[in-house]
């Protein structure tokens, strides 16, 4: 499913409007009739439901609920938040229509009528947020403010017209003051700010309600993002033939582990195996190399000696295997010194299939991320948000502020696929693909989690998924193999062997 930022939505509405000439008022009340039977259940038991109104159409879907509902005889009244004056165009007939209907009305526009406000939320059972929808441009001040604080003070079932008012639709940042909503019925198609951080913890349960904008409007805007689900990701598994050996599904080199952190080098190796390719090789430091085979036995191991400097047999080998493998992991548990750089620079000079890039092998890189140039191969980087920030010389705090743009940015920049992790993993392609995977959970923010996604990533790729894909469809089995975990441990106890062993049935 697509994905849009505000002015992609305006779009939609514009195009819908203007050009096919379906007029806003049908948009309008197929929009409140889409919210009032999404909740009609919620409000029919409800003895007082208000509905807070804005001045923009926000508020006039808001009038067209109320009203809607007054027809299914539920008791309703409207509280305009505003300068009711402002009201203007298919907003201003919906507010004329309950008007005449004589449903109960109270104006705030000082502060004068936040005590009539208050009285009124005080009693409500459920209240709608009609106040911003995608025209929320602003920090949220004065009679606005207020008049969310008090919303969010009472005890009322909070259901959000559009979007709860306050979060903005492409970042998910909360504008001063947002609506805390149980449930946010949204129109056409889910805005890129309900699925973020923290906007995404104001949505409440969200349900995407369709208010009969033909498809032809959403391809005429072509929205550049897509929300990962089944469906996109069920195709992308590589289909696996009945005549084939293990070559068949691709020959994975594992460039990772040191002595403190040889587990890495197991995690990774252990989930490309689990996520289907048919061989791997770790190219390990000899001192720590017989972790490999007493843990994963099916894997082949080639050492390095790891000294100041890469030996020319080491330096040889290593060659020699790049040419070997059908895509190639770096850093997972590698280290931080000169050993790591140089191997990292030999890969990319004599590397040509796709690499993913990963932990120490992205703290490498962030020192000096010109080698990239010299780079002969299709690259993907599965940076947390702290990588993130060292990569762009930023902080985690600005990166999570725009964690879609940063990851855009970068892709374009350095021509390579991000995946950038966080509670919300983002995938971007230098073709201005994006992808937001919602699926995944807290436990999964554990030792390791990383170098399993990098083993299954890797392990696709060997099987034959372009990068872009191969990131995707990675991602998709990392975290919802997480929350098949989830499920039979919980999130406290969640390893990340636990989410490799739940990856063949999630494949299954
Ligand atoms: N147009 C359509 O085809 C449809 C629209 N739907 C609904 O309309 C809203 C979008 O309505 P819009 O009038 O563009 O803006 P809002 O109602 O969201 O905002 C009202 C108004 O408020 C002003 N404003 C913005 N930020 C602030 C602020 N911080 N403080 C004060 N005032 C602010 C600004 O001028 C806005 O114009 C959409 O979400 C749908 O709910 C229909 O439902 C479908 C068709
Ligand atoms: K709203």
């Amino acid at each position: 499913m697509e994905v849009v930022k505000g002015h992609e939505m305006r779009d939609i509405d514009r195009y819908t409007i203007e050009e096919l000439e379906l007029p806003g008022p049908v948009l309008m009340e197929n929009a409140a009739m889409a919210v009032v039977s999404e909740t009609i259940n919620q409000v029919r038991e409800a003895k007082r439901v208000v509905i807070c109104c804005g001045v923009g159409n926000n508020g006039g879907d808001g009038f067209a609920i109320a009203r809607i509902l007054q027809c299914n005889h539920v008791q309703v009244s409207i509280a305009i938040i505003g300068d009711y004056e402002k009201i203007q165009g298919d907003a201003y007939t919906n507010f004329q229509v309950a008007r005449n209907l004589e449903i109960p009305m109270i104006a705030c526009r000082t502060e004068d009528d936040l005590a009539d406000l208050a009285q009124l939320l005080s009693c409500a059972d459920v209240i709608y947020d009609a106040i911003f929808g995608t025209g929320l441009s602003r920090h949220i001040t004065g009679i606005y403010e207020q008049a969310i604080h008090c919303i969010n003070q009472s005890n009322a079932y909070i259901i959000a017209v559009d979007t709860p008012s306050g979060v903005h639709v492409d970042t998910g940042q909360i504008l001063g003051m947002a609506i805390r909503a149980n449930r946010t019925i949204t129109f056409c198609l889910p805005k890129v700010g309900l699925l973020l951080h923290p906007g995404t913890d104001y949505t409440g349960e969200l349900v995407v309600a369709d208010i009969g904008i033909p498809d032809k409007s959403i391809r005429y805007v072509k929205p550049s993002m897509m929300l990962m689900d089944d469906h996109m990701c069920k195709h992308l598994l590589p289909k696996r033939k009945q005549e084939s050996h293990k070559g068949t599904y691709g020959k994975t080199l594992m460039i990772a582990g040191t002595s403190n952190m040889a587990g890495a080098a197991v995690m990774t190796t252990l989930a490309a195996y689990r996520a289907g390719t048919g061989l791997v090789k770790v190219f390990i430091e000899e001192n720590v190399a017989h972790t490999i085979p007493s843990c994963v036995p099916e894997a082949i191991v080639e050492t390095y000696c790891r000294g100041e400097f890469l030996s020319k047999v080491d330096k040889e080998k290593l060659i020699a295997n790049l040419e070997w493998a059908d895509a190639v992991a770096i850093g997972p548990g590698l280290g931080n010194d000169s050993i790591t750089r140089e191997l990292l620079e030999c890969v990319l000079r004599y590397y040509h299939k796709t690499l993913v890039i990963d932990a120490d092998g992205l703290g490498s890189l962030s020192l000096d991320k010109a080698i990239l140039d010299t780079a002969s191969c299709d690259i993907i980087i599965t940076p947390h948000l702290g990588e993130m920030a060292r990569l762009t010389r930023s902080t985690v705090e600005e990166v999570s502020k725009d964690i879609i743009g940063v990851a855009q940015a970068f892709s374009k920049q350095y021509n390579l696929v991000c995946v950038l992790k966080s509670a919300r993993t983002i995938i971007t392609s230098p073709e201005d693909d994006t992808c937001i995977n919602v699926y995944g959970n807290a436990g999964m923010a554990t030792a390791g989690s990383g170098d399993v996604l990098t083993g299954i990533i890797v392990s696709l790729i060997a099987q034959g998924l372009k990068p872009y894909d191969g990131a995707l469809l990675g991602v998709y089995l990392h975290s919802k193999a997480g929350d098949c975990a989830k499920k039979n441990l919980g999130e406290y106890g969640l390893m990340a062997t636990d989410v490799i062993r739940h990856l063949p049935d999630v494949m299954k």
